[in-house]
């Protein structure tokens, strides 16, 4: 069922010369993580903003198409019920911190404040999502001293707090380590697991491999590509627009041409565990 409908989509922002989306349709449905990559400059952050309603509301700009919630039009929507139903992780954490809490804790708490959940209620919710997210020591801190990586994990927490239904997250991993980058997987993955709908960009394609369901390849503006995961990002033709493909996934074409294919294209390590596994009887 489409739970989020692109409808041949065009926008130009106020100050750009050219088109920065295309003609672009798409149907999101509700549950599944969509993976969208593509080289810099593409659209992604501006296909994030529009989903996300921050254009047409926030940036003006020429906007032709539609975009559909539960079949409702984004510009129908009551702003604070969009604010509450889709949550939007920024590429930037350092723009996600509100500037005006002393306290990560009060920062965590501060979208629920807006929307004047009881006080009891609050506090209990930024609790449990400050030990989901292992980030007890960064309670009393300054949420504007931070470093970029607990930015991003105190930007994480404020949205699981929200409890929104959509979740678009734009590169969330890029101010984080090996193990900060695993551990926000982790957490994307339980939200997935809740049937949360969630849109993610992210240039590491390792990780798109291992959590997407389905891929969007956004390039000059235009979806180039779209589909099940495995089917898109073993793609060779990526390659020729500058988009790196699984070192699994060029294995598994090496093996598609041998004496012995896999039975299964892999295109993450356990998949291709596995089919190796099954060689070895
Ligand atoms: N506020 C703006 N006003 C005018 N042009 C903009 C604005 N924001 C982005 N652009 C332009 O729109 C195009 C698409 O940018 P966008 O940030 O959506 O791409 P992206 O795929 O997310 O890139 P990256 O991977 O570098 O984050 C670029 O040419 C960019 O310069």
């Amino acid at each position: 069922m489409s739970y989020i409908e692109l409808k041949d989509i065009s926008y130009k922002y106020p100050l750009s010369k050219d088109v920065v989306l295309k003609e672009i349709s798409y149907t999101f449905e509700k549950g599944k993580l969509y993976g969208i990559i593509g080289p810099n400059g593409g659209g992604k952050t501006t296909l994030c903003n529009l989903i996300k309603g921050l254009i047409p509301n926030f940036y003006d700009g020429e906007l032709t198409g539609e975009v559909l919630i539960e079949g409702k039009d984004i510009r129908d929507w009551d702003s604070s019920v969009l604010a509450t139903t889709i949550g939007y992780i920024f590429q930037n954490p350092f723009t996600q911190i509100s500037g005006i809490k002393e306290t990560v804790f009060e920062e965590i708490a501060l979208g629920l404040e807006n929307l004047g959940v009881e006080k009891e209620i609050m506090i209990n919710r930024v609790i449990e999502v400050i030990k989901l997210l292992g980030i007890e020591d960064l309670v009393e801190k300054d949420p504007n001293k931070l470093s970029g990586g607990q930015r991003q994990r105190v930007a994480f927490a404020s949205i699981i707090a929200m409890d929104s239904d959509i979740l678009v997250i734009d590169e969330p991993t890029s101010q984080l380590d090996p193990q900060g980058t695993s551990d926000v997987f982790k957490i994307i993955q339980g939200l997935k697991e809740q049937g949360k709908t969630i849109l993610l960009v992210e240039h590491k394609i390792d990780l798109i491999a291992e959590y997407a369901d389905e891929v969007l390849v956004i390039d000059q503006g235009e979806l180039i590509y779209s589909g099940e995961t495995s089917e898109i990002i073993s793609n060779r033709e990526l390659l020729n627009i500058g988009i790196s493909i699984p070192q699994v996934a060029l294995l598994s074409h090496d093996m598609q041409t041998s004496n012995e294919p896999f039975e299964q294209f892999a295109i993450t390590k356990s998949q291709a565990r596995e089919q190796i596994l099954k060689r070895m009887g």
